[in-house]
C-alpha cells in the first residue's frame, strides 16, 4: 500500500540537504549534499523521505507540489540579530555622510544610546508589534530560525522587556526565536562614570533571567569605549558560572582582543571580528569557537577593510554568517544581499555561504541538532526557491529570491503563485 503522507515535493530540480554530524569546520565548508531530480515528503510536520525521486517509494498525498526544477533548501537561520527595538535612527544617515565615527555617534549620547531611550519609551506591546513586523520580512526572505538580542534597554525593567517580547513571539511566531541577553551592550548615561556598577546590576538579573528560562546567551560589546577586554573577561565568567552559554561582540571596530576572550573562555561564537588578530583567528580553530561573520554591518559602517574570512576557513574555523539586524549598523532583514556581500568582500564560496547560513548557523546559537538541516525525522522547515541551483543566490543580488517558505511542514509565507496545489495520487 502507498504510503500516505501530509505533503510531498516532486519535481525539486537541487536539493541540498545541508547534512551533518556537527559543524563544519575549515575546508569541510566545502562540502555539499546535492541531491538532483529530488523528491521530499512531509508528514506530522517532519521529514519522512528526502531523496531522488527515482529512489522514492510511492507515497500518497493530498497535497503533491510541483516544484518544476526549482531549487529547495532547509529554511535560513540568522543567528545574530537585534530585532526588538523601539523606533528608529534614518537621522543618522547624514552624520555618516559627513564622516563622524560609528562610536563618536555613541559617544554623543547617540547611535545605541538613541535606541535605548526609543525603546525604554515603547510599550512591551509596541516593541512585540514592531518586532512582528520585522520577523515577517525575514520569514519572507526564508529565514525560519533568528537569535534575537536584548541590550537596548541597559537597566532591568526594559531589558525583562525586551526578553519577554521575544519570547512571546517565538511562541507566536513560525520563525523560532533564540534569545541572548545583552545587558552590557553600552554604558547607560546613569552609570557614565561607574561602568562596573552597571555591569554588576546586569549580572545580577541572571538568575532570574535563567528561572524564567529568557535567554540562553549572554553576550557583550567588548570595544573602545564600551567595555574592555578585563571588564569582558570578569562579567563573561561570572555569566557561566551561572549555567549561561557566552557570546561576544568582538574586535568590530577596534582590535582589543575579544576574539581571543571568546576562544580562551570556550564562547559559543565571537561575533563581527573585522579586527581580529592572527593569534586569535589561530585560537579560535582551537577552541571551536564559531565566528558569526557580519558583513552588511562592515558595508553599511563604510569600512574598507572586512573580516578576514578566507584566514579563518583556510585555518579551520568555523564561519556563519548573519545580518546583524539592528537601527543603527545594519538596518536590512535581507539575508540574500548578505550572501552576496559574503561572496565579494569576505571572497567565500557559494557552498561555504551555505554551510555559514544554515549548519554552522544553527550551531552558533545552540541548534545544530534541530535547525539548518533536511534530515529525516527533523521538523520541515523548508525554502523553494525561485532559483535553478544554490550557485544563484549571491550572484543575483539585493532581491527576494523566495517562492515559498515551510515551517513544520506548513507553507507560512509563499510569495508566488506559480506551484501548483493538486490533488492526486503519485504512485
Ligand atoms: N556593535 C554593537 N551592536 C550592534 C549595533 C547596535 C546599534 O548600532 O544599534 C552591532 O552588532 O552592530
Ligand atoms: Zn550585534
Amino acid at each position: 500500500m502507498n504510503q500516505h503522507v501530509d505533503v510531498l515535493l516532486i519535481n525539486i530540480g537541487q536539493l541540498l540537504t545541508m547534512e551533518s554530524t556537527g559543524p563544519r569546520a575549515g575546508k569541510e565548508m566545502q562540502q555539499l549534499t546535492v541531491i538532483e531530480d529530488a523528491t521530499v515528503a512531509i508528514a506530522n510536520g517532519k521529514i519522512a523521505f528526502i531523496g531522488t525521486s527515482e529512489s522514492a517509494e510511492p507515497f500518497k498525498s493530498e497535497k503533491i507540489i510541483d516544484c518544476q526544477g526549482k531549487l529547495v533548501t532547509p529554511g535560513l537561520v540568522d543567528p545574530h540579530t537585534h530585532v526588538v527595538f523601539g523606533g528608529s535612527r534614518e537621522h543618522e544617515m547624514a552624520l555618516k555622510q559627513q564622516g563622524v565615527p560609528y562610536l563618536e555617534i555613541l559617544k554623543q549620547g547617540g547611535g545605541i544610546l538613541s535606541t535605548v531611550k526609543q525603546t525604554r519609551e515603547a510599550s512591551e506591546d509596541q516593541l512585540y508589534e514592531k518586532a512582528r513586523f520585522h520577523l515577517d520580512r525575514m520569514l519572507s526572505y526564508g529565514v525560519t530560525t533568528v537569535e534575537a538580542k536584548s541590550g537596548y534597554g541597559l537597566d532591568v525593567e526594559t531589558e525583562l522587556k525586551q526578553l519577554k517580547v521575544a519570547k512571546r513571539l517565538h511562541e507566536s511566531h513560525p520563525i523560532d526565536l533564540v534569545s541572548t541577553f545583552l545587558g552590557a551592550h553600552a554604558i547607560p548615561y546613569e552609570y557614565k562614570n561607574n561602568p562596573e556598577a552597571f555591569l554588576k546590576e546586569m549580572l545580577a538579573m541572571l538568575d532570574h533571567i535563567k528561572e524564567e528560562e529568557l535567554a540562553e546567551f549572554v553576550d557583550i560589546f567588548t570595544e573602545t569605549g564600551v567595555f574592555t577586554v578585563e571588564q569582558s573577561r570578569d562579567y563573561l565568567a561570572e555569566a557561566k558560572l551561572k549555567g549561561f552559554d557566552l557570546k561576544i561582540h568582538a574586535d568590530e571596530i577596534d582590535p582589543l582582543g575579544g576574539t581571543e576572550l571568546a576562544a580562551e573562555l570556550g564562547a559559543i561564537s565571537a561575533d563581527h571580528l573585522v579586527g581580529a588578530s592572527d593569534k586569535g583567528i589561530e585560537m579560535l580553530a582551537k577552541s571551536g569557537t564559531i565566528a558569526v561573520l557580519l558583513p552588511g554591518t562592515t558595508f553599511y559602517l563604510g569600512k574598507e577593510t572586512f573580516a578576514r574570512a578566507r584566514k579563518m576557513i583556510d585555518e579551520g574555523v568555523t564561519v556563519a554568517l548573519a545580518t546583524d539586524f539592528n537601527p543603527g549598523s545594519c538596518p536590512t532583514e535581507n539575508i540574500h544581499l548578505i550572501m552576496t556581500f559574503a561572496a565579494l568582500k569576505l571572497k567565500m564560496t557559494p557552498e561555504e555561504i551555505w554551510n555559514a547560513m544554515t549548519v554552522n548557523a544553527a550551531y552558533a546559537i545552540g541548534r545544530g541538532d534541530t535547525a539548518g538541516q533536511l534530515v529525516v525525522g527533523r521538523e520541515a522547515d523548508i525554502v523553494i526557491w525561485d532559483a535553478p541551483n544554490y550557485l544563484y543566490l549571491p550572484y543575483h543580488y539585493g532581491v527576494n529570491h523566495v517562492n515559498s517558505v515551510f515551517k513544520r511542514g506548513k507553507i507560512v509565507s509563499k510569495r508566488r503563485d506559480i506551484i501548483e496545489d493538486t490533488l492526486s495520487t503519485k504512485s
